[in-house]
């Protein structure tokens, strides 16, 4: 397990939206630990409160309470040109990429933008070089506008932009959502490839438990602001515990088709 030296430790992390009778603990208390390397899975149904602590460990979002630390140093309260630094270790890559790119924007400029966090120089190698990394030809693709791209090509675009900053950690957040099934099962791949090649660490956040059990090697299932439920990939599934764990169980066919079933 992590526990050891973890890339990226939370403790007692909390968010609470609003104000009395109004209030939202959508993140109730959560502790987590990442090891260098690791894929963990974090699953849980809509409004289960995945992507407000994703936000929290991303430094997008301030908590309510509790500590991150990232190579056992405190981040949780990081501004400025702390929190450039961090994000330098820790990237992110979004559900939607049309939202994450600028409509008419040439993808190669918004790529250029996110290199700045490297500091000044000039950064085509870097972007080609991490283009190519995902399977895209970056001369077809730095000219290109985000519209003229696919879904999938964006999302790999989007996923070139995180690793051109060679992170410790990405934070997948429903990053293969919008994909097709084809494409999905390409950007997953990719994502366990990177790990393998540059001993980056993922955090996969999903509601599918199917495509969590396909990458991880974790995975700790969040219901209610809480997680209920932690254990490798195989035990989660062969062994639920938790009710609701069982419940998501349903969805692991999807990826897994019986034998004989056609694809
Ligand atoms: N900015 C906000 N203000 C008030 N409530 C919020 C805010 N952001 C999230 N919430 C609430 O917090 C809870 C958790 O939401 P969150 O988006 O983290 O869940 P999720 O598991 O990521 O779901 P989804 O997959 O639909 O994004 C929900 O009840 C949501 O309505």
């Amino acid at each position: 397990m992590s526990a050891e030296n973890p890339l990226l430790r939370a403790e007692g992390l909390t968010k609470v939206f609003g104000k009395g009778r109004n209030a939202v603990r959508a993140v109730d208390g959560v502790d987590l630990a990442i090891a260098p390397g690791e894929v963990v899975a974090l699953v849980g149904q809509s409004g289960s409160g995945k992507s407000t602590l994703g936000r929290m460990l991303l430094r997008l979002l301030d908590p309510t309470e509790g500590r991150v630390a990232f190579e056992g140093r405190d981040v949780t309260g990081v501004r400025g040109a702390s929190r450039r630094e961090y994000w330098r270790h820790v990237q992110a890559v979004f559900q939607d990429p049309f939202a994450a790119f600028h409509q008419y924007r040439r993808v190669g400029s918004t790529l250029a933008a996110a290199g700045r966090l490297l500091g000044p120089g000039d950064r085509a190698a870097d972007i080609a070089g991490a283009l190519e990394d995902v399977g895209l030809e970056p001369e077809r693709t730095v000219s290109k506008r985000p519209h003229e791209l696919s879904g999938g090509q964006l999302q790999r675009a989007m996923i070139a932009r995180a690793l051109m900053l060679r992170p410790r950690l990405l934070v997948a957040d429903e990053a293969t959502s919008m994909l097709d099934a084809s494409v999905r099962v390409t950007v997953l791949n990719l994502l366990a490839d990177l790990r393998d090649e540059r001993d980056m660490s993922v955090l996969f956040v999903t509601h599918d438990l199917g495509q969590a059990y396909y990458l991880a090697d974790r995975i700790l299932v969040m219901f209610r602001g809480r997680i209920v439920e932690s254990g490798t990939a195989e035990q989660i599934v062969a062994e639920p515990r938790h009710d609701y764990s069982r419940s998501l169980l349903a969805d692991v066919p999807k990826l897994h088709p019986p034998e004989g079933a056609k694809n």
